[in-house]
């Protein structure tokens, strides 16, 4: 998968150098590149920001550095063979999802633009809309400084998902919200050495070498931390599978 990102802060994804996306990225799995937006600009003051039309607070990016960055980037579309799936953070994005994760995991090719100050001028979006897939998406309902954290979550959240990234294919199949039988359902409480750590036992049925029961063990975990914590996704649980939590008590 090749990911290209556009920030006027490249130095904020020197994360993506180290761990699981670093090895990636030596191993080919990943081809990151990261572009400043800045260079696109041809002002003394490389400037990418102005005030908004129709007032309002702070400043809003301007959309020519952008377009010419997004044009200098797809322009090696050729070599790629297909053109990318342009993906703009925003806090009034759709909710990015493990679902999206996994719609993301499978496309050769993402470009992000992570903006500033108030945003992009709308224009940008509506310009590539004609051209690409794109995607304007929020990791949650709060306010950023700018979209750069959103994209390393984002793209931590997508490389996890890539064949050879994780050691273990298994764990991705038993992740919270991945599709399928931990779907809605969150992640249950784990342990590992010592047996007994300051008092504190590992509950026993984990030691108890019995499989099956150590499975319904786990699944009744998850089943009361999502109704204790996330009563939405409980919501959207099977009945039978909630009713089952209680008769296993
Ligand atoms: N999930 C999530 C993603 C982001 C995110 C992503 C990208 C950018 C780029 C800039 N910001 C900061 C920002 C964005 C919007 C406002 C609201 N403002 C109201 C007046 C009219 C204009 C817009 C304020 C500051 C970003 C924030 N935050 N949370």
């Amino acid at each position: 998968m090749r990911v290209d990102i556009i920030s006027i802060f490249p130095e904020y994804f020197t994360p993506l150098e180290v761990s699981l996306i670093g090895k990636a990225r030596s191993r080919g799995i990943l081809d990151i590149r990261l572009h400043q937006l800045r260079d696109w600009t041809h002002d003394v003051h490389r400037t990418v920001d102005d005030t908004p039309y129709g007032g309002g607070p702070g400043m809003v990016m301007k959309p020519e550095p952008w377009a010419e960055a997004i044009d200098a980037v797809i322009a090696s579309a050729e070599t790629e063979g297909a053109l990318p799936r342009l993906v703009v953070p925003t806090p009034s994005g759709r909710p990015f999802t493990q679902k999206v994760a996994l719609e993301y995991a499978r496309e050769p090719w993402l470009l992000f633009a992570p903006a500033r100050y108030e945003g992009i001028d709308a224009r940008v979006v509506e310009e590539y809309r004609e051209r690409l897939r794109v995607d304007e998406v929020s990791i949650g309902d709060y306010v950023l400084a700018g979209g750069e954290a959103a994209v390393l979550v984002i793209v931590e959240a997508v490389a996890r998902l890539l064949p050879g990234v994780l050691g273990n294919v298994c764990s991705v199949a038993d992740d919270s919200f991945a599709p399928g039988a931990m779907e809605n359902l969150l992640e249950g409480p784990v342990y590992t050495k010592p047996p007994v750590w300051r008092g504190h036992e590992v509950p026993p049925i984990l030691l108890s070498g019995h499989h099956a029961a150590i499975a319904r063990w786990r699944r009744d975990q998850a089943l009361r931390r999502t109704v204790e914590r996330r009563p939405d996704l409980a919501a959207r649980l099977d009945p039978a599978t909630l009713d089952r939590r209680d008769r296993e008590v």
